[in-house]
């Protein structure tokens, strides 16, 4: 079973799935980290994020491991822990510029393929074009501002510049982040996450 989670920045995507995936006793996976952890190491190196070989050649001889823990996906370079980094300002700026490469989206998309099902997959073209024969496709929005509070929550940042940022994000993302048609879409603004865990079960259990 693959179940498939897409949706626009902060939607809840990452906590949504990880509720569902435990609640079905299987792994989630993020595939944002690894576009993520892309822009981490090509910001780290001094790259041209606009320019996809020389990012691509970087991220080849330093091979990265997505750990798909079930209260939240760590990734690994080597020994080295990513993830406490890869939210930061400097990442959120970049990464849509690393995910607009055709190049560095088949990179992530083999690495998302080799994982052995059962699991969840969130990011913003699972249902789509990663795994389009999933079993049960969700799509989540919510409001500009619903997301920049929630994410204000997080992060101590103002709101307003939160909400600018991910309005800004979403038109860079917006070519691959189309609903897959089969995908229920979810407006999670007027509900709590466990009412749209509770959504997603009753959907994928029919
Ligand atoms: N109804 C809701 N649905 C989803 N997330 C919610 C909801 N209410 C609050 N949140 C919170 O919104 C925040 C952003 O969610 P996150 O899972 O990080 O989103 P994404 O993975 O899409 O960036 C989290 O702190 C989450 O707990
Ligand atoms: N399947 C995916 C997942 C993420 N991306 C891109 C688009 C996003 O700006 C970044 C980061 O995504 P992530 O889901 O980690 O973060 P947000 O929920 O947007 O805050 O990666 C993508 O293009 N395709």
């Amino acid at each position: 079973m693959i179940v498939t989670i897409d949706g626009v920045a902060a939607s809840g995507k990452s906590s949504v799935s990880s509720g569902v995936a435990r609640a079905l006793g299987i792994p989630y996976v993020s595939s944002g980290l690894l576009y993520r952890a892309a822009t981490l190491l090509g910001l780290e190196a001094r790259l041209d994020l606009g320019e996809a070989a020389p990012l691509l050649s970087h991220l080849q001889m330093l091979p990265l491991r997505l750990e798909p823990l079930p209260e939240g996906n760590r990734i690994w370079q080597g020994e080295r822990d990513l993830t406490p980094q890869l939210h930061q300002s400097a990442v959120d700026a970049g990464v849509s510029a690393v995910a607009a490469h055709p190049e560095l989206r088949a990179w992530v998309d083999e690495q998302l393929r080799r994982l052995p099902p059962p699991f969840v997959a969130e990011g913003r073209d699972m249902g789509t074009n990663v795994f389009p024969q999933a079993g049960a496709k969700f799509y989540l929005t919510a409001s500009p501002r619903i997301r920049a509070e929630r994410r204000a929550a997080e992060r101590p940042e103002d709101v307003d510049a939160i909400e600018a940022a991910l309005v800004e994000r979403d038109a860079r993302d917006r070519v691959q982040s189309a609903p897959a048609p089969d995908a229920r879409v979810i407006d999670t603004g007027p509900l709590s996450l466990e009412e749209v865990i509770a959504e997603i079960l009753k959907g994928v259990k029919g």
